[in-house]
């Protein structure tokens, strides 16, 4: 996917000034920036959620890609189960009448066993907890099998358990051919990506191989800090 002088905004507030990126196919993409730099706006106006201003997202496939809001964003009021949200995520291969196939069927549990939550499928979704509902979303945006997989910080919050499951289903998908882009605060998950876009106020800063992009020089540019890993605190320290 290329992203090319790509800028969008909310009215007339204009958050992302021309972003250029080239976003590797089947590889595993980290959008990292401090707060405010624009993150989520760039996975929306990646999805079509955000309307581009100008500029132009150019993808291969017409299929739109799934989108994987941040929990907090997910309406906790809504009486849906679980199984109903993981379901959702068959919706768009299914017309107006959203009657479920058994290979829907199929993939919705599969997608649960995947993210460890099949036990909570009648559960509602706004009565589990943080990371129970985040792995539901997730679970959600793989049952979509779309090519291109944006997560708004899929991370953040979760014990390791959680962390865990979500990364080796982002793999999973990853090695099966899907893109996935996700934006994070955990440096240690951006290290293992392949492939980093770094954001400062709606601009990117560095693009690249994350060690190269996550160096101590771009850190102190960014963030103001220097961060040369060893001795210097965990290397996922959240920023
Ligand atoms: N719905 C909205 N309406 C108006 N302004 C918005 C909206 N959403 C975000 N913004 C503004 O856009 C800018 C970028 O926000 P965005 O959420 O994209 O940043 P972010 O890098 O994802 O931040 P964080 O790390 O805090 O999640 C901020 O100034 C924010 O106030």
């Amino acid at each position: 996917m290329a992203i090319d002088r790509l800028s969008a905004g909310y009215g007339r507030h204009r958050v992302l000034c021309a972003i250029t990126a080239r976003i590797p196919a089947a590889r595993v993409t980290a959008i990292v920036g401090p707060n405010g730099s624009g993150k989520s706006t760039l996975l929306g106006a990646v999805a079509g959620v955000v309307p581009a201003a100008s500029g132009a997202v150019r993808r291969r496939s017409a299929v739109g890609p799934a989108l994987v809001v941040q929990r907090s964003a997910a309406a906790d009021a809504l009486p849906i189960s679980v199984r109903e949200t993981v379901a959702m995520g068959r919706w768009a291969h299914r017309g107006p009448w959203r009657r479920l196939t058994r290979d829907d069927r199929a993939i919705i549990d599969t997608c649960m066993d995947r993210l460890g939550i099949g036990h909570l499928a009648a559960r509602r979704l706004g009565a589990l907890s943080g990371g129970e509902r985040q792995r539901a979303l997730v679970a959600q945006g793989l049952a979509q099998q779309a090519d291109l997989l944006l997560l708004d910080e899929p991370d953040t919050g979760l014990d390791i358990e959680a962390q865990q499951r979500i990364s080796d289903a982002l793999d999973h998908t990853v090695r099966k051919g899907t893109t996935v882009v996700h934006a994070t605060h955990d440096l240690a998950a951006a290290r293992r990506a392949d492939h980093c876009v770094l954001l400062a106020g709606g601009c990117v800063v560095a693009e690249g191989a994350p060690s190269e992009v996550l160096a101590p020089a771009s850190l102190e540019r960014v963030w103001g800090i220097a961060r040369t890993g060893e001795g210097d605190g965990p290397d996922g320290t959240v920023l």
